[in-house]
């Protein structure tokens, strides 16, 4: 399973590439709201950031305001050429999807996003987009069972042999990241925090607390 990180900071992505060896970056607008800097500001330091490493997928929201399917190709292509790591992500509307189909023709790799049902995730599939990301966290935000349709989404992909990959969206803990990599899903993509607080656990602290008493109450020579 990979990891990405959802943030646009660089100081986050840092940390989270040191620490727990992530694999790739999703954005949204909020990411790049809350990072205090414009959009092509950010765009670019994330495009410096992994200059040569082009194994290091970034995925990049356009203006969500764009609403026909030319409109979102032509804002699409203009943020691809910045970087080869750029991956476009797409709103699973019906102009997105037919946007999705000639980006990727193209060569432009895309990421279907605002999935909410495991029927929206069948076209990015049979359009061989690069990514779908299902968004468990507001599933769940809303009272639905957020992994159940990822479970199924796995199924159908494994059914019909459909190499878009899937990314777990707007994980919120380690409980649902540990779900979703029960069900097979590729990538699970969250916050520092949710990583920070994910891969430490309180018996692993007590643990160490006992280990490091033994070793202050081992006879010396
Ligand atoms: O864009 C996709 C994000 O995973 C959404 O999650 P968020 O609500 O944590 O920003």
């Amino acid at each position: 399973m990979k990891f990405f990180l959802d943030s646009a900071k660089i100081d986050e992505i840092r940390e989270a590439r040191d620490t727990f060896g992530i694999d790739g970056v999703t954005t949204n607008p909020k990411h790049v709201m809350n990072s205090g800097k414009p959009f092509l500001t950010v765009v670019n330091e994330l495009a410096a950031e992994f200059k040569g490493h082009p194994d290091f997928p970034i995925s990049v929201e356009i203006n969500p305001h764009l609403e026909t399917a030319a409109d979102i190709v032509d804002g699409a292509e203009k943020i691809a050429r910045i970087s080869e790591n750029f991956v476009i992500k797409i709103p699973c509307t019906n102009e997105g999807l037919c946007a999705a189909r000639k980006l990727e023709a193209k060569g432009v790799r895309t990421n279907v996003t605002l999935v909410f049902s495991a029927s929206q995730a069948i076209v990015p599939g049979k359009i061989k987009a690069k990514y779908v990301s299902p968004f468990v966290g507001w599933k769940e935000d809303s009272g639905d069972d957020g992994l159940d349709y990822v479970r199924d989404i796995v199924q159908i992909y494994r059914t019909y042999g459909f190499d878009t990959e899937i990314i777990v969206a707007a994980v919120r803990n380690g409980y649902q990241i540990g779900e979703a990599a029960k069900a097979g899903a590729d990538i699970v993509t969250a916050g520092l925090a949710v990583f920070r607080a994910s891969f430490e656990h309180a018996f692993t602290a007590q643990g160490l607390g006992v280990f490091q008493n033994a070793w202050d109450n081992t006879v010396t020579d």
